[in-house]
Parts: structure tokens; C-alpha cells; sequence
């Protein structure tokens, strides 16, 4: 029989099902990665906000992430939220024990500006764990964040993605143009050149949780074996997709649509 393609997240969640390990686990299941999951922090939050935070005993987190290494394979894995710096330590102690790609998505803020890590990690995670990726995905809040300079053009974005890899280690970078206007590009340094991927931009407020779906799709394509850049090509299509049959559901900014977007991926781009 043939083995099972394993993707696992570390991240934290959203009962609401649009972001965080939810999210990620919906993607992995469309896209035929067996999904894992070791869970950071419990979020109350829905499509209007956050309203409470519980972080897991870093023992806990721990044992979740020995579960997985001393039982499980692991072919590709991505983090989300990981908010303080002994999260943080535990998960960049853990990595070396895995060899697999690792998609950092760098989660900062919910899409309802909601912060969902502490100020202190934001150098933790640059100086720390940035080095073990083999691709961050930064949206440009979040690059720059991590750059502590400001961006504002296409040719800013692919500096920045540049900068992340040479300055701070990544193993690649993909700066996201989710947040400015125009088409949606997004800008791949793979550590030689940069790749563009772009998209129409739809004209919606349901974009809860696209970074995840987004990360969690590379993560899904590269624990299947394809290349990098295949499988952020693969990705983008997959989110395009996702948003473009997101849903009204909640009072705020709606989830994206994983289910829809599968069948529509394949009819319409292969
Ligand atoms: N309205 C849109 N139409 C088409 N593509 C979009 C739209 N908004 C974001 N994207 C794309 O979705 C992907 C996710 O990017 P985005 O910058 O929104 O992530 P994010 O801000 O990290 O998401 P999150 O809301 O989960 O924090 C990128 O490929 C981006 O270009
Ligand atoms: C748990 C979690 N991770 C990431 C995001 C960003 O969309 C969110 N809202 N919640």
C-alpha cells in the first residue's frame, strides 16, 4: 500500500473553524495529506475578534510534540501561532529532531487586529527560529515587523524577501501581497531568485484565516515531495480559489472555503 503523505501544524487555535489548526487540518484533508496537529494556545475567537487566550503548560506542549517525533513520520510541517518565548524554545528544540521542510508562517495578528503574540518573541523568533525554516511566509505587517523597516512597493516586498533569507537565515521567503491594492503578489526569494505568483484580487471581506489556508497548502504539497516553488504555485491557485468561494457566515470577516475549492483547483487550472 502506498504511505500516507504526513503533514503536521504547531499552532494555536479557532473554534470558529476559519484560521489557526482548524484551518490548517480542513487543508490538509482536501488536499490528501494525513493532517497532525500539536495545539499552542486555545483562542476564543470567532469572525468579529478574540476574546480570551489560553496558553498550554510548555510541558504539554512538549509531550504533543515527543507524541509526534517518537510515533509518527513527519514529511512536511508548518507553525503558526506560537506566542511567547518559551513556546517558542520548546518548538526550535524539538525541530532538529524532524528532518522535513518547515513552513513558518509568522502569525502576529488576527485579521481583526487582535494581537496573538507577545511583543518580547517578535526578536525571539527572528534571531531563533527564522534560521531553522526552510520557507517563512510573512504577510507585509508581519515582514515588516520582522524587518523593522516599512514597505510599500513591489520592489520593497522583494528586498524584504531577500533580506530574510541572507540576513536572517530562512531557507526561503514568500512576502505575501494579501494587504496591498491591485492584483494579489506575492514575491518567492528561494535563496538564488525570486518567483512571482499572482492572482486577481476578489473583491471580498471574507478573508479570515487565508494565510493559514495558505501555509497549510504548501506544507500539504511539499510533505507530498513536490519542489518548493511547485508547491507555492499549487498553494496560491488552492487559496485563490478558496477565497474566491469564501463564505458569509459570522458577523465579521468571513472564513475561506476549503471544500469548494479542490475540484475547482483542478478543473479550472489543469
Ligand atoms: N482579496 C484577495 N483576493 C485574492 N487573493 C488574496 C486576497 N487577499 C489575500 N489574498 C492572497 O491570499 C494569500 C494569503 O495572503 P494574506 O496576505 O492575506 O495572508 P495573511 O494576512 O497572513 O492572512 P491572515 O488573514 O490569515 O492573517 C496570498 O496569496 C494573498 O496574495
Ligand atoms: C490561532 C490563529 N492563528 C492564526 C490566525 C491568523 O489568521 C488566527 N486568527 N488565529
Amino acid at each position: 500500500m502506498k504511505q500516507a503523505a504526513c503533514a503536521l501544524t504547531i499552532a494555536g487555535t479557532d473554534p470558529s473553524g476559519g484560521a489557526g489548526i482548524q484551518a490548517d487540518l480542513k487543508t490538509f484533508q482536501e488536499l490528501q495529506s494525513y493532517g497532525m496537529s500539536v495545539i499552542t494556545s486555545i483562542v476564543a475567537q470567532n469572525t468579529t475578534g478574540v476574546k480570551s487566550v489560553h496558553h498550554l503548560p510548555i510541558e504539554m506542549l512538549k509531550d504533543q510534540l515527543e507524541a509526534i517525533s517518537s510515533d509518527m513520520p513527519v514529511h512536511a510541517f508548518k507553525t503558526g501561532m506560537i506566542s511567547n518565548v518559551s513556546m517558542m524554545k520548546a518548538v526550535a528544540e524539538w525541530v532538529p529532531q524532524v528532518s522535513a521542510p518547515y513552513v513558518m508562517d509568522p502569525v502576529m495578528v488576527a485579521q481583526s487586529g487582535d494581537p496573538l503574540i507577545e511583543e518580547e518573541s517578535r526578536v525571539w523568533l527572528r534571531e531563533n527560529l527564522l534560521p531553522l525554516t526552510s520557507l517563512v511566509t510573512p504577510n507585509i505587517p508581519e515582514a515588516e515587523d520582522i524587518l523593522g523597516e516599512s514597505m510599500e512597493s513591489s520592489e520593497d516586498m522583494k528586498e524584504a524577501a531577500q533580506q530574510m533569507v541572507t540576513r536572517f537565515g530562512a531557507g526561503a521567503a514568500l512576502v505575501k501581497g494579501g494587504h496591498m491594492k491591485g492584483e494579489a503578489v506575492d514575491f518567492l526569494y528561494d535563496g538564488s531568485e525570486i518567483h512571482t505568483f499572482t492572482s486577481e484580487r476578489i473583491d471580498t471581506k471574507n478573508t479570515h484565516g487565508t494565510g493559514c489556508t495558505y501555509s497549510a497548502a504548501i506544507t500539504a504539497y511539499l510533505s507530498q515531495g513536490l519542489p518548493l516553488v511547485e508547491a507555492v504555485k499549487q498553494a496560491k491557485y488552492f487559496v485563490t480559489e478558496a477565497i474566491r468561494h469564501s463564505f458569509n457566515l459570522g458577523n465579521g470577516s468571513g472564513p475561506t472555503n476549503h471544500f469548494a475549492t479542490r475540484e475547482e483547483v483542478f478543473n479550472k487550472w489543469f
